[in-house]
């Protein structure tokens, strides 16, 4: 089979599912430009999406990845991780190639996004996979006559068979801000990080790749443009208490989120920003 990206309908909502001839898939939601599934040639799938996501648009679908912007989490007045991960965004351009298939996704402000956030803004998230490489980029049009300052993220949620059997190798030696401790500056000495608690954790300045080792599989993770990296599982209790997850959802799933949060990025007029994460199944 050649490449192929074709519209389908994912629990209710308008998707593309993009396809390569080597057996590589995606999902994508118009809903938030949400990639919500990803199976590199020969599977399995390495996103995780919670069988108790709301598909309705009335809350961000729990999984895969969220698009946050202009805010991220609760750290100013927007409401949590910004307004686009529950916009309508539109197809902006598919194309396909011997064994690529690539979908641009579009949003711009709207009336009730200026009422929220006063700026003119153009996003546009590609996502493109190629043999076992999933890459999505987000870029920032500032089409205001004024700067502006936003924070942002791809929210990567990965599947996992056993969090606690996951290591993540590649944060040794950076700091990093601990959201489960009011925010402290810690710094990294572990050479692996083990998730065997809740964590949440905002390490700044990560130029290297990573990787996330599972016992009979790894996953290489690299990004540009995003200085930061989030690491995130809400453990036992906070899943508990989160609606659209089901209660030992938590070990299933580890996020890994390209993000540029501790330094807000300064966008003057009619300027643009990108930034980049790809995952590649090893
Ligand atoms: O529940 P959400 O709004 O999707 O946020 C989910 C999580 O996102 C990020 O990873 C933050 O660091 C966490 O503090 C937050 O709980």
């Amino acid at each position: 089979m050649p490449a192929a990206i074709e519209t389908i309908d994912f629990h209710g909502q308008p998707a593309l599912r993009l396809a390569t001839a080597s057996g590589a898939q995606a999902v994508v939601l118009l809903l938030g430009a949400q990639v919500v599934s990803w199976t590199p040639p020969g599977g399995p799938e390495r996103l995780y999406l919670s069988e108790r996501a709301a598909f309705d648009g009335s809350a961000a679908v729990r999984g895969g990845v969220p698009v946050c912007f202009p805010q991220f989490a609760a750290r100013g007045p927007l409401p949590r991780h910004g307004f686009v991960r529950t916009m309508p965004w539109s197809v902006e351009t598919q194309r396909t190639g011997t064994d690529f298939a690539l979908a641009t996704l579009r949003c711009t402000d709207t009336e009730a996004t200026r009422a929220l956030w006063p700026h003119r803004f153009a996003l546009e998230l590609t996502v493109a996979i190629e043999e076992s490489r999933l890459d999505l980029e987000l870029e920032v049009v500032n089409e205001d006559d004024a700067p502006f300052s936003f924070t942002a993220a791809l929210h990567t949620y990965l599947k996992v068979r056993e969090v606690e059997e996951t290591r993540i190798e590649g944060l040794y030696g950076l700091d990093y801000e601990d959201s489960t401790d009011a925010g402290r500056l810690h710094h990294d000495s572990g050479d692996v990080l083990l998730i065997e608690s809740e964590t949440d954790r905002i390490y700044r300045e990560v130029a290297r790749p990573l990787l996330v080792r599972e016992y009979d599989r790894s996953l290489g993770i690299n990004q540009e443009g995003f200085h930061d990296v989030v690491v995130w599982n809400p453990w036992e209790e906070r899943c508990a208490a989160l609606a659209d997850m089901p209660d030992r959802g938590f070990r299933h799933m580890l996020c890994v989120e390209a993000a540029a949060v501790h330094a807000p990025i300064e966008l003057e007029a009619g300027l643009n920003w990108w930034g980049r994460q790809t995952l590649v199944a090893l």
